[in-house]
């Protein structure tokens, strides 16, 4: 049995919904109810707490799972073992980057070019000061505890932030100057508990199903019919995750064919069909893709 603790705030929606695609939907009271359940013989125990606290608490063993960005397992360095990248973001399916930047028109193009003392407002201290020390830059580094954009340049030089559509970076002036880290989403598991070979059976079911669900995204299936002579021109345009199933039709000169296509493309695909040949066409969502 497993203890799982998801990320309240930005990846909270993006986290809920998947859960729910990968049919282990997450049942709370409220959305201020931070405790809440899974009906999954798997799971007994679901909290969600703060993404940046979740390395710590699942290195110190107080859960075996977790959700939780690269970034806040780099920030506060935490030994844990990754079972894999969860491809979603706040808002897209793209990881977010850690960045620095600074004022569209500040001097700077580079970070060694930072004079000492440039003061660089950041929720990513610890990672920042690396990332200061190793390009032998001298800086006051000041914790933020949010819209860190806003703070250039009155109260500091330079910032070190998340950034996903680069949105908050346009509209408050900012230029990159470098970046840090990209992250991912990850599944994150408690050393000793993967160790386990029953918890780790149960988290690698927990990975599969949601693995599965990403991979779905974005995904249909089609089938449709084509008589014999048109089948070739069909399968020319037909596009496949490997290649498509083709089987005979019962008393005819015609076959079934079906495949997995990617939902953009769809639009002219289908037409494209039918002028081919192919007719009883139907597009059908797909919850899972597991290979
Ligand atoms: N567009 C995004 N902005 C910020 N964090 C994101 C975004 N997309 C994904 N994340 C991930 O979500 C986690 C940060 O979420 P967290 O709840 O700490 O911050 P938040 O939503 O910014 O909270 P708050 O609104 O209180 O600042 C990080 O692991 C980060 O990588
Ligand atoms: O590139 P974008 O799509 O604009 O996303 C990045 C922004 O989102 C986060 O802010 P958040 O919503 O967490 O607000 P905060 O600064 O108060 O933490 C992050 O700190 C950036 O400001
Ligand atoms: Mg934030």
């Amino acid at each position: 049995m497993l203890s799982l603790v998801l990320p309240k705030g930005s990846l909270e929606k993006a986290t809920m919904q998947l859960f729910d695609a990968a049919d282990l939907t997450v049942r709370r009271a409220s959305d201020r109810d931070y405790r809440a359940s899974i009906d999954d013989p798997r799971i007994d125990r679901v909290r969600v707490l703060r993404p940046q606290e979740i390395p710590t608490y699942l290195e110190q063993g107080l859960f075996d799972l977790g959700i939780t960005g690269r970034d806040w397992i780099t920030e506060t360095d935490s030994d844990v073992v990754s079972l894999g990248e969860l491809q979603y973001s706040k808002a897209t399916s793209n990881p977010v980057r850690v960045i620095m930047a600074v004022p569209e028109d500040a001097p700077w193009q580079s970070v060694s070019e930072l004079p000492e003392g440039v003061r660089i407002s950041t929720e990513f201290p610890a990672m920042t000061k690396r990332f200061l020390d190793k390009h032998g830059v001298k800086a006051k580094v000041v914790p933020s505890y949010g819209a860190t954009e806003a703070k250039v340049p009155d109260i500091v030089d330079a910032i070190v932030d998340l950034t996903e559509t680069g949105s908050s970076l346009r509209k408050n002036g900012l230029r990159i100057l470098d970046t840090l880290l990209t992250s991912y989403t990850e599944l994150v598991a408690n050393r000793e508990a993967y160790e386990d070979a029953e918890k780790r059976a149960a988290m690698e079911d927990v990975s599969l199903l949601l693995q599965g669900a990403i991979r779905a995204r974005g995904n249909v299936l089609l089938k449709l019919n084509v008589a014999q002579a048109d089948l070739r021109k069909v399968l020319d345009i037909m596009p496949s995750m490997s290649s498509p199933t083709v089987t005979s039709l019962a008393g005819g000169d015609s076959s079934a064919v079906e495949s997995v296509v990617a939902k953009r493309g769809v639009n002219t695909l289908i037409p494209a069909l039918k002028a081919a040949g192919a007719h009883d066409i139907l597009e059908i969502p797909i919850s899972k893709i597991v290979d």
